[in-house]
C-alpha cells in the first residue's frame, strides 16, 4: 500500500551533504500496523514525513497505492494527504480550542452539512471514549486524554494511513499501554493502516505486525515482529531485542562480579533460548535427569509476540564438565540457542 523506491532525503548541514534518509526501499502493506524502531537520529522522522511529503525525497519514489505521490501536483497532493492521518508525541493540539473544536478543524471546508459534522465529531469522541470532555480545553487534560484528542482528529477525515510519530514516548506505561489498544482498534475496527515510529522495542513488541529496523538512514532489517524477536540478525536489533527482557541484565552482573553470579568449583552460567511454550520446566528436569546436571535459575522468562511464545533462561548448572558439553549439545540437537556466559570449570 505505502511504497518507498530507493528514497532518499539529503539535507545541506553548513556546506555538507547529509542524508537522514539513504536509500530505503521498502513496502507497507495495506490494513498492517507496521514499526520503524531505531535511535535519535536515525532518520525516522524524515522517512515518515516522506510518505506524505511533508518532507519531500531528494530522490526516489513514494507510491500510496499504484499512485506516486512523488509526480503529483500540489492540489493533487493536497487530496491525497487528506487519506493520511499523523498524531506526534507533543499531541500538537490548538490550545485555545475546546476538543470539540480540535476535532472538527479537519472536517473544515468538507462537503458534510453542519448535523453531519457534529454527528462525525461526536462519534469521534465516543470512539476515544472522551464524550464528556467535549468542551475542555486541551490544558485541562492529562497527556493520555490529549492523545486521544488528536487521534480523533488524525480519524476525522476518514483517513486510510495513520502516522504516529513517537506518539506513546511522553506518557507513563499504563497509558502508554491505553494508547497502543486504541491505536490497535482503530487498525482492527476501521481497517486504518499505521506507521508506528517509536525507539522502544516493547512498542513494536505490543502492536506491530511487521518491524522495519533504522540506522543512519538506512532499513538494515525488516521482518515480523516474532521473527526479529526469535532471530534479530543485525547487532544493532539484537540490542533492541535484549533491551526488552530482564536476561541481559545477566551481563551486568557477571561484569560487576555480583554475588548472585558467583560460581563454585566446576559451575557455569548458561542461557537458553527457545520457541515453544512451556519448554521451561521440561529443560531443567530433562538436564539433570539425563545429564546428572543440578540447574540454578537466575532469570526466567517468557515472552509473548502476538500468540507466539519466546522463551528464555539464565541458570547456573553443576555437574560434570563432560555432562555439561553432552546437555549444551543435547539442547542445540533440540534448536535451543545456548550461549555459555560463563564458565568456572578447571577441566
Ligand atoms: N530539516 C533538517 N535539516 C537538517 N538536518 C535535519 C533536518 N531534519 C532532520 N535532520 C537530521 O537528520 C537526521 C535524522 O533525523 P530524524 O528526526 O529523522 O531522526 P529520528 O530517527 O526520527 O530521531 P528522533 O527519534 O530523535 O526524532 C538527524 O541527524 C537530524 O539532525
Amino acid at each position: 500500500m505505502i511504497r518507498f523506491e530507493h528514497v532518499s532525503r539529503v539535507f545541506h548541514n553548513d556546506g555538507r551533504e547529509f542524508a537522514a534518509v539513504n536509500n530505503v526501499s521498502l513496502e507497507i502493506e495495506k490494513g498492517e500496523i507496521f514499526g520503524i524502531i531505531g535511535f535519535s537520529g536515525a532518520g525516522k522522522s524524515t522517512l515518515v514525513r516522506c510518505i506524505n511529503l511533508l518532507e519531500r525525497p531528494t530522490s526516489g519514489k513514494v507510491f500510496i497505492g499504484d499512485e506516486e505521490l512523488t509526480a503529483m501536483s500540489p492540489a493533487e497532493l493536497r487530496q491525497h494527504r487528506k487519506k493520511i492521518g499523523m498524531i506526534f508525541q507533543q499531541f500538537n493540539l490548538f490550545a485555545s480550542r475546546t476538543v470539540y473544536d480540535n476535532v472538527s478543524l479537519p472536517l473544515k471546508g468538507s462537503n458534510l452539512t453542519k448535523e453531519q459534522k457534529d454527528k462525525k465529531v461526536r462519534d469521534l469522541l465516543k470512539l476515544v471514549e472522551l464524550e464528556e470532555k467535549a468542551s475542555a480545553y486541551p490544558s485541562q487534560l492529562s497527556g493520555g486524554q490529549k492523545q486521544r484528542v488528536a487521534i480523533a482528529r488524525a480519524l476525522a477525515n476518514d483517513p486510510e494511513i495513520i502516522l504516529s510519530d513517537e506518539s506513546t514516548s511522553a506518557l507513563d506505561p499504563r497509558t502508554t499501554r491505553a494508547i497502543l489498544d486504541l491505536l490497535k482498534k482503530v487498525n482492527r475496527e476501521l481497517g486504518i493502516t499505521i506507521v508506528v515510529i517509536t525507539h522502544e522495542m516493547q512498542v513494536i513488541k505490543d502492536i506491530c505486525d511487521r518491524v522495519a529496523v533504522m540506522k543512519d538512514g538506512r532499513v538494515v532489517e525488516t521482518g515480523t515482529v516474532f521473527d526479529i524477536f526469535a532471530n534479530p540478525k543485525e547487532q544493532i536489533t539484537r540490542e533492541f531485542v535484549e533491551n526488552t527482557s530482564n536476561m541481559s541484565r545477566i551481563y551486568e552482573l557477571v561484569e560487576t562480579k555480583s554475588p548472585v553470579v558467583e560460581l563454585k568449583p566446576g559451575e557455569a552460567i548458561l542461557r537458553f533460548r527457545y520457541l515453544e511454550r512451556n519448554v521451561s520446566e521440561a529443560l531443567v528436569s530433562q538436564l539433570s535427569r539425563k545429564f546428572d546436571l543440578d540447574l540454578n535459575i537466575i532469570f526466567g522468562s517468557i515472552e509473548l509476540i502476538g500468540e507466539n511464545p519466546i522463551g528464555g533462561l539464565v541458570v547456573i548448572a553443576q555437574g560434570t564438565s563432560d555432562n555439561i558439553n553432552k546437555a549444551i549439545q543435547y539442547l542445540k540437537d533440540k534448536n535451543v540457542g545456548v550461549e555459555m556466559i560463563l564458565d568456572g570449570r578447571t577441566a
